[in-house]
């Protein structure tokens, strides 16, 4: 049994990778692909995909069973603090009460960056109504910190855009924020291929969530496979504390003292 212990809300998970469940040719593809990917919980997005708002429909419930995965219902498609709320609050019906959610609260269509005025008062309404909050910002240090003291459970700064796979474009951000938050902290949106997975964990982020990268991949399911395998390897270079970093130069790889003197 491990002692790195990876928790939200007070569970224990053992795999810190997150994974979305659109994008994917169809719900078989996207079991097949979530399976690979060994994540235990998963995103949905509620105004998107049917978990019986539709009934008579196909519903991921039945290849994502709640009993094998918990669900992270997501306000995906969300403008306003008010809608993101009622839906989280549709969420919590369909799913029998159920607490852990993904708030997002988008900005523009072009960007689909958050608005976080708007992420802030909604994220203070549910908190206060009981939901656990996950909840997806900018890389903002200051906005991640007062997200943390309203109350969320996780802080998901973005990496890059949604669904752009351009990978983490501020680093140094991420690392303030890491720093300075309590809460666990996963990188949402933007990974585009395994390193960039590999990278967010080295730098001390406690988990990732990812969609596109995985769905939108020529193999997904292989694809999954590789971001499960990245994360493991980002976490355990992240624990094993990688060598300091020096100014340019070299230093041999084997002694320098006792050489045998070539011969003449
Ligand atoms: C699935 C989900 O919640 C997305 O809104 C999330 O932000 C993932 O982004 P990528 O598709 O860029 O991984």
């Amino acid at each position: 049994m491990s002692d790195d212990i990876f928790q939200i809300a007070g569970k224990t998970y053992n795999s810190r990778l997150i994974v979305g469940t659109g994008k994917y040719q169809d719900f078989a593809q996207t079991r097949e692909a979530v399976k690979a990917s060994g994540a235990e919980i998963v995103t949905v997005a509620i105004r998107r995909v049917n978990i019986g708002q539709n009934a008579g429909e196909a519903s991921l419930l039945d290849y994502l069973p709640p009993s094998e995965f918990t669900y992270l219902p997501n306000t995906a498609g969300c403008y306003t603090a008010e809608d993101a709320i009622r839906t989280l609050r549709l969420a919590r019906e369909l799913l029998d009460g159920h607490k852990l959610v993904k708030l997002e609260v988008l900005g523009d269509q072009h960007t689909l960056f958050p608005n976080v005025r708007e992420t802030l008062k909604a994220a203070e309404v549910l908190v206060k109504d009981g939901f656990d909050v996950m909840v997806y910002t900018s890389d903002d240090p200051i906005i991640a910190k007062e997200l943390q003291e309203i109350g969320c459970c996780a802080v998901m700064p973005l990496a890059s855009l949604i669904g752009s796979g351009m990978g983490i474009l501020n680093p140094w951000n991420l690392r303030l924020i890491i720093e300075q938050l309590s809460v666990p902290v996963l990188v949402d949106a933007g990974v585009g291929t395994a390193s960039d997975a590999t990278i967010a964990l080295e730098l001390g982020c406690d988990g990732i969530l990812m969609n596109t990268a995985i769905a939108h991949a020529k193999d997904p399911v292989r694809m999954a496979r590789a971001m499960k395998l990245a994360v493991e390897a980002g976490r355990e270079s992240f624990l094993a504390g990688r060598m300091p970093k020096k100014l340019y130069s070299a230093d041999p790889s084997s002694p320098v003292s006792g050489l045998i003197a070539a011969s003449k």
